[in-house]
Formats: C-alpha cells, sequence, structure tokens
C-alpha cells in the first residue's frame, strides 16, 4: 500500500523591521510591513514529517515527543484545512491523483532548539508544517502563496517560508490575499551576514508576542507614530541597503527599529518589558563596539536586535564576529566552550577580550551564565525538503522513539 508521507525543516528568521500589531487576530493581519534574515537551517531548525492515511481516526500532532492539542478553530487546525483545501484543488482538476485530501494527517515536528523562548520557534515551526504539507501534497510550491497558510499559524512564520531577506507586506484587503511574505534578496546576494545569538533564557516568556501586542495595539499612542510614519520609510531604505550590500544603513536601522519596538512594548498599558540588565549591558557593548570603529574613521561593525524576550542577536558580517565573540566573553564568562561552526578559533578556545580604545567601564561584568549559551550561524536558506530516511513517523503513524 501506498504511504503518503513527506518531512521538510524550515529555519528561523530574526526580524531587523519588527511586527507588532494586528488588525486582523483571527486571519494574523499586521499594523505595519517587516522585514527579516533567514538564519541556516544547519544550526536551528524546525523538521516536520506528515503523513495523510485513510485509516487515522483523526488529525493529530505530536511537538518534541508530546502531542498538542488540535483545536477546532485554531491556528494549527487552520493552517491544516487550508493545506487540504489548496490539494484538493489539484485533485479537482487532475481526477488521476489519488484523493487524499480528505485523510486525516498525523504530524510530528521537533525543534533543534528551545521552544517558545523567544528563540522564533513558532516561525520555523509553522513554516516547517506547511513546507512538510505542501511536500506531502504535491503542491506546486509557491512559497508567498504558502506564506498566506503559514501567516495564520503565527504572524513571523510567513517570511520563514522564503530564505535570505524576506520581507511581509502587511497588504490591505480585509481577506488578507495581498498580506504576505516575498524574497527581498536570497541569500547568496550577501551571505556574508552573521549572526550571534545570546541565549539570556531560554525558559517560557511571560507576556507572549500574541498577547502583548494586542494590548500594545489597544493602549499605545507610540504605535500608532511607528507604523505611520516610521515603519513604511524604514521599509524603504532598509531593503536597498540590503540590494546595495550597505551594512552600515542596514544596522543602524535594525537598531534604531529593535529600540522602537521596545520602546513601543514600554508604552503599552500595562507596561511590557522584554529585555533585562543583561541585555542593556549587550546594547551598552555593541554601542561602544561601534563608536570605537567610527572614531578610527570606520563604519558601524555590528548591529543587536531583541524580539519579544531578553536574547540579543547580533548581526555582523563575518569578519566581524570574532571580536565580537570575545567582547562578549569578557564580559559573560561562559560556562560550556564556545561552539564554533565556522572555525574562527581554530580549536584553541575564547579568551575574553575588547578592542583597543573601548572604553571597558561601559558594562560591568557578569557572572557565569548570565549569557547561558552562544549560537554562532549566518543567513541562510528557505525550507527543505528531505529524503524518507529523515521520517519522523514509525511505521505505525506514531512518533519514532529517539
Ligand atoms: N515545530 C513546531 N511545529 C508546530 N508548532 C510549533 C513548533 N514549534 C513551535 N510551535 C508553536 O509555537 C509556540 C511557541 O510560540 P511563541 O510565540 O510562544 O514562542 P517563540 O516562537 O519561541 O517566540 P517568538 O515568536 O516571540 O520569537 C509553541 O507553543 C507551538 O504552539
Ligand atoms: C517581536 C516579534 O518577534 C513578534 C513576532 O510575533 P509572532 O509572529 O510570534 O506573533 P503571532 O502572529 O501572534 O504568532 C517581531 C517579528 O518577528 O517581526
Amino acid at each position: 500500500m501506498t504511504v503518503y508521507q513527506a518531512t521538510a525543516s524550515a529555519p528561523v528568521n530574526i526580524a531587523c523591521i519588527k511586527y507588532w500589531g494586528k488588525r486582523d487576530t483571527k486571519l494574523i493581519l499586521p499594523t505595519n510591513s517587516s522585514l527579516s534574515v533567514t538564519l541556516d537551517q544547519d544550526h536551528l531548525r524546525s523538521t516536520t514529517t506528515s503523513r495523510a492515511d485513510p485509516s487515522f481516526q483523526k488529525d493529530r500532532l505530536w511537538l518534541n515527543g508530546e502531542e498538542e492539542e488540535i483545536k477546532d478553530g485554531g491556528r494549527l487546525a487552520t493552517c491544516i484545512k487550508e493545506m487540504k483545501a489548496l490539494r484538493r484543488e489539484l485533485e479537482d482538476k487532475d481526477s488521476s491523483l489519488p484523493k487524499i485530501s480528505g485523510y486525516p494527517v498525523h504530524i510530528c515536528s521537533r525543534n533543534n532548539f528551545p521552544t517558545a523562548a523567544g528563540l522564533a520557534s513558532s516561525a520555523s515551526g509553522f513554516a516547517a508544517l506547511v513546507a512538510s504539507l505542501a511536500a506531502l501534497y504535491q503542491l506546486p510550491t509557491d512559497a508567498s502563496r504558502l506564506s498566506l497558510i503559514a501567516r495564520q499559524g503565527s504572524g513571523s512564520a510567513c517570511r520563514s517560508l522564503f530564505g535570505g531577506f524576506v520581507a511581509w507586506q502587511m497588504g490591505e484587503k480585509p481577506d488578507g490575499s495581498d498580506s504576505y511574505a516575498v524574497q527581498v534578496a536570497p541569500r547568496e546576494h550577501w551571505p556574508d551576514i552573521h549572526a550571534l545569538i545570546c541565549v539570556v533564557s531560554d525558559d517560557k516568556k511571560g507576556t507572549s508576542s500574541t498577547s502583548g501586542m494586542q494590548r500594545t495595539v489597544e493602549t499605545s499612542t507610540l504605535l500608532q507614530h511607528r507604523i505611520k510614519h516610521v515603519v513604511p520609510e524604514r521599509m524603504r531604505a532598509i531593503s536597498e541597503a540590503i540590494l546595495a550590500r550597505d551594512f552600515d544603513t542596514f544596522a543602524r536601522i535594525t537598531m534604531q527599529d529593535s529600540n522602537q519596538f521596545h520602546a513601543v512594548a514600554l508604552d503599552t498599558d500595562p507596561p511590557i518589558f522584554y529585555m533585562n540588565d543583561v541585555s542593556r549591558a549587550i546594547i551598552a557593548l555593541i554601542v561602544e563596539y561601534n563608536r570605537v570603529a567610527v572614531a578610527n574613521g570606520g563604519k558601524l561593525k555590528a548591529a543587536y536586535t531583541y524580539d519579544a524576550g531578553p536574547n540579543a542577536v547580533i548581526y555582523a558580517p563575518k569578519e566581524n564576529i570574532k571580536e565580537i565573540v570575545e567582547l562578549i566573553v569578557k564580559y559573560f564568562p561562559q560556562a560550556d566552550s564556545f561552539k564554533d561552526p565556522f572555525g574562527l578559533f581554530s580549536g584553541k578556545g575564547v579568551t575574553g577580550k575588547v578592542v583597543d580604545g573601548f572604553n571597558e567601564a561601559v558594562a560591568k561584568p557578569f557572572g557565569v551564565g548570565a549569557v547561558k549559551n552562544l549560537i554562532h550561524t549566518r543567513v541562510g536558506d528557505g525550507p527543505r525538503t528531505l529524503g524518507a530516511e529523515e521520517t519522523l513517523l514509525g511505521e505505525n503513524g506514531l512518533p519514532k522513539q529517539t
């Protein structure tokens, strides 16, 4: 008997222009456009296997080994329903296709990094879900079309359908049909963009993005200024900077937009604080690192950005990452040795140090564990369809034991 099954992986993305606010909470339509860098799946990814089988009783999903409820009308149910509808369209047009759109599905997914910890697991997770169902249903792969569906799982997920540098165009139609992701540039255009993730906390966060942003929409006057007068110009300028590989402008806008997103969170009633003392110390270090570069006649060398949590993501050209790791390690000693996927330290281990002319008084050194982990990665590609050997479901249609 034929087994209808497919496995796909999808990347995390971290926004430079932040999505924060919905004009439609059910369809997940944003109040502003946003733009992100897709990170390399070789380091951070969600992997999902989907199988359609007439013997299954109902649609089921397991995340990291635990079954998650697929609530009627909820985000998971919506994405699965929309993907089945796309398959049905194909079957209606071509009677030779097996009629699998009516079969229940079993879906098994794993994240190779902490879930719901502000590392954008919902983005890679819903993108992998949609990508695996697209492979299962053999849908023609138009990533923007699929991004319309991933968007309804989690807004930021629509950007993980592409690699490289990705914009989510907010659109204006009430039905959301013009609110999808497009690629600004593939990773090959600017492969030199690397990222250092400073994991400050991998706990489940206090205020979820979903509830936090709605409170902001309801109470912040600053948000209205941001969406009308700030984001449109920033989207234009950062897209131009990416196309011109102009890191100085890219970095300036990225930091400004992270700052404004956190200002808007603070302008919410009651206020929302996502950054903590460690996050703010990392900002001080990057600001000083850039000040030294500019004082020496150079340009900005790094950009920080923070999502709805205390973890820092530092974007920089590859050649600067070694100095940045040394800088972070000087102030935030690490319990474990730095995993050095790009061989920057030739197996020698990291010694904390600052660049010449750096004012060490800008931050106080913290103890071991304040920054728990450093992940070095870079701009990456879009979802990948994987071979049958990567399946997460056993022959019985239940998660494989790992
Ligand atoms: N691989 C996956 N497959 C399906 N759903 C997933 C997957 N990974 C995460 N999710 C969903 O996303 C939720 C976590 O999203 P949440 O927004 O709370 O955290 P986050 O994505 O880590 O943070 P943020 O989006 O603010 O950066 C999970 O509880 C789960 O419902
Ligand atoms: C701060 C952000 O990371 C917010 C992401 O919000 P989500 O996409 O997680 O929210 P929902 O659409 O409600 O699922 C900024 C961004 O990724 O653009």
